[in-house]
């Protein structure tokens, strides 16, 4: 790394998307931040928004894969002289979803990292291929720099054993790598500090209940700033309910659809997968359409609401006595930090355990960390904006610049 480069590219590469973000870590300022979604499918776009007094810049239609969509970032970054050349350009930082039990830190990435993580592909189908296409062509467009790789499991491998541990046979685990790894990690790491410094309190000594609810969606307990449990488990499947994802169901239904539906395990994985949760209960699995459509009458998509609200109040009661002693509960990503509704009826009718929502507080629009639970509350509850492209913007700086 040159003395003057002070700038990380962030490249966060879902499923069919990657949002993306230049940041200069000398002065925090964000120059560039975008989205590339749909690849693949019709009606891609890119949303490119220069954060140096542009105007925002949108590219349709021409994203066949990951590589294709890179590329395209990579020349609206070149048009506002921040091309990948630039000498400032100190690393690219990647979230890798899936690391194993193999990472546990922040890595530089290197051919035997990316063996690595194109191993785990089996473990994380949706998302690490994803992951590895940035990366590479990444690699192609800057051979000579450091890429590093973030991985949404790290923060859960402090896990004890009997949270991470499945009740199956312990050989049959140990052969196929079967265990609760935990996803959305960075994100977790990242709101549970935000919401300790929030009720300014250590974050060694605060007792957490995160609640990332985006797409995918996540609940943790986080115990003096560690992870004890967490929802997702050997894939990003388990848990609660999300926008395509089923989460939680008897494993048996598995066997029932392969049985007697017809139906292989390629097709039980993409039913479970991606025509599930919230989309398969109504047809929507954006929570602004949810909530439309629940005050039209719809009884279909009220019932995917409840269905909804039920899974988080069954989490939240779990990690309330797992933790034993909770500070906060915390929501964030898309849903957890815009939708006042899900908050309200997620908390509703804790008042024994201390949980309370202030209607008026819970209204607020506002992208700030705030309290929404009433003066005096025996438990916070917190809405604390994600900001996993700036966490790994800062773990992949202090990263290459300890080297
Ligand atoms: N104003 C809003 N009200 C309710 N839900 C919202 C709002 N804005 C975004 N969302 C929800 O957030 C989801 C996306 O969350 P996000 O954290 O961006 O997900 P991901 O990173 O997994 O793609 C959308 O599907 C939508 O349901
Ligand atoms: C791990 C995971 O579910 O990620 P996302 O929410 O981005 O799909
Ligand atoms: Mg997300």
């Amino acid at each position: 790394m040159t003395a003057a480069a002070s700038r990380v590219l962030v490249l966060n590469s879902g499923s069919s998307s990657v949002k993306y973000q230049l940041l200069d870590m000398r002065t925090l300022q964000r120059l560039a931040t975008g989205l590339v979604e749909r690849i693949g499918e019709e009606g891609a776009r890119l949303v490119h928004t220069p954060l140096n007094g542009g105007a925002e810049r949108e590219r349709t239609g021409e994203f066949a894969d990951h590589a294709a969509a890179l590329r395209a970032v990579a020349e609206e970054l070149s048009a506002d002289g921040l091309g990948l050349d630039s000498p400032e350009l100190a690393a690219i930082g990647h979230r890798v979803v899936h690391g194993g039990l193999s990472f546990t830190e922040p890595t530089v990435i290197d051919e035997e990292v990316l063996t690595e993580i194109e191993r785990l592909v089996p473990l994380a189908p949706l998302h690490n291929p994803a992951n590895l296409l940035g990366i590479r062509t990444a690699r192609e467009l800057r051979p000579d720099l450091p890429q590093v790789a973030v991985f949404d499991t790290a923060f859960h491998t402090t896990m004890p054993e009997y949270a991470a541990r499945y009740a199956l046979d312990a050989k049959t685990a140990d052969a196929h790598r079967i265990r609760r790894y935990g996803f959305h990690g960075t994100s977790h790491a990242f709101v549970s500090r935000a919401a300790a410094a929030l009720l300014g309190k250590d974050p060694g000594e605060t007792n957490l209940i995160v609640l990332h609810l985006g797409n995918g969606a996540s609940a943790s307990a986080v115990r003096g700033g560690s992870c004890v449990d967490t929802s997702m488990g050997l894939t990003p499947l388990e848990g609660l309910v999300m926008g395509t994802r089923s989460g939680d169901i008897d494993p048996a239904v598995i066997f029932h659809l392969m049985r007697n539906a017809g139906m292989d395990a390629g097709e039980v994985d993409d039913l479970l997968n991606k025509r599930s949760g919230l989309i398969g209960l109504c047809g929507a699995n954006d929570m602004r359409e949810i909530q439309r459509r629940i005050e039209e009458g719809d009884a279909a998509a009220r019932l995917a609401f409840e269905i909804y609200v039920h899974r988080l109040k069954k989490y939240l009661g779990a990690y309330y006595a797992v933790l034993g002693r909770v500070d906060a509960v915390v929501f964030t990503a898309g849903v957890g930090e815009n939708a006042a509704p899900v908050r309200e009826a997620a908390l509703s009718g804790l008042e024994g355990l201390g949980l309370e929502v202030d209607a008026e507080l819970n209204a607020v629009r506002s992208k700030e960390p705030r309290l929404i639970s009433p003066a005096g509350a025996r438990v916070a509850v917190a809405v604390v904006p994600t900001d996993e492209e700036l966490e790994i913007a800062h773990q992949t700086y202090a990263l290459v610049s300890a080297e």
